[in-house]
């Protein structure tokens, strides 16, 4: 259980949001919504322990989450708008860096967003929807029950937000969670609303 209270963030010198509080269980999934610079990356980026809440707490099954956050980043995978790819590595080693990985493990990830024939391409040369798939590939990389993601389907086409969202709904269906900020429509049935242009000051 993922349990936000009160949360606040400053960026800058300016107050984004404040009182944000939210329940997330096993299965669960909230949307993120608002206008530009509502703050739902900075509120993504603070659910992922990337920076200090202003005022609030975030719980993991009772206890603070942010106490130890190397803990914290175990439960978690983030994939944000800023896509992380390394141009000059082919798309598998992209996957491959962070941990060494067998071969297989990449082309399966690489296949749940149907990038597997693309493998041993440089990276440099995918599309930027592409590049968006392989950033989104980590995903089934990863134990992690937490998928925290920043305008997951931009730049995707229809059959590829189709296929992210049956990855959705299996990650669910096995007890993760899902927290996504968009302003695009994402099929995530029984998600809960977060809005947070009233979350200002
Ligand atoms: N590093 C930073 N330093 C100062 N201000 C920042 C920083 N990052 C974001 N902000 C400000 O915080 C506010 C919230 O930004 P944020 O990116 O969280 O909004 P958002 O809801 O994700 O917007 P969008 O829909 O455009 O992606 C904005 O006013 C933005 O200018």
């Amino acid at each position: 259980m993922l349990e936000a209270r009160s949360l606040a963030a400053i960026r800058g010198e300016r107050l984004v949001f404040r009182d944000v509080s939210f329940r997330l269980a096993a299965g669960g999934a909230l949307l993120l919504v608002g206008p530009n610079g509502a703050g739902k990356s900075s509120l993504i980026r603070l659910l992922a322990g990337l920076t200090p809440p202003a005022a609030g707490a975030l719980l993991w099954d009772d206890q603070d989450a942010l106490d130890d956050p190397p803990l914290h980043a175990t439960r978690l995978v983030f994939v944000g708008h800023m896509d992380a790819i390394k141009p000059g590595l082919t798309v598998a080693d992209n996957l491959g860096l962070a941990r060494r990985r067998s071969r297989a493990d990449i082309v399966a990830a690489l296949a749940t967003v149907d990038l597997e024939r693309f493998a041993d391409l440089p990276a440099r040369l995918l599309s930027s929807g592409q590049r968006r798939r392989l950033a989104l590939s980590r995903l089934a990389l990863s134990s992690a029950p937490l998928w925290l993601l920043d305008e997951p389907t931009t730049g995707l086409d229809a059959a590829s937000v189709r296929r992210l969202e049956a990855n959705f709904a299996r990650h669910r269906a096995g007890g993760g969670m899902i927290i996504a900020a968009t302003h695009l429509p994402l099929d995530l049935p029984g998600s809960v609303g977060l809005d947070l242009s009233r979350a200002g000051s």
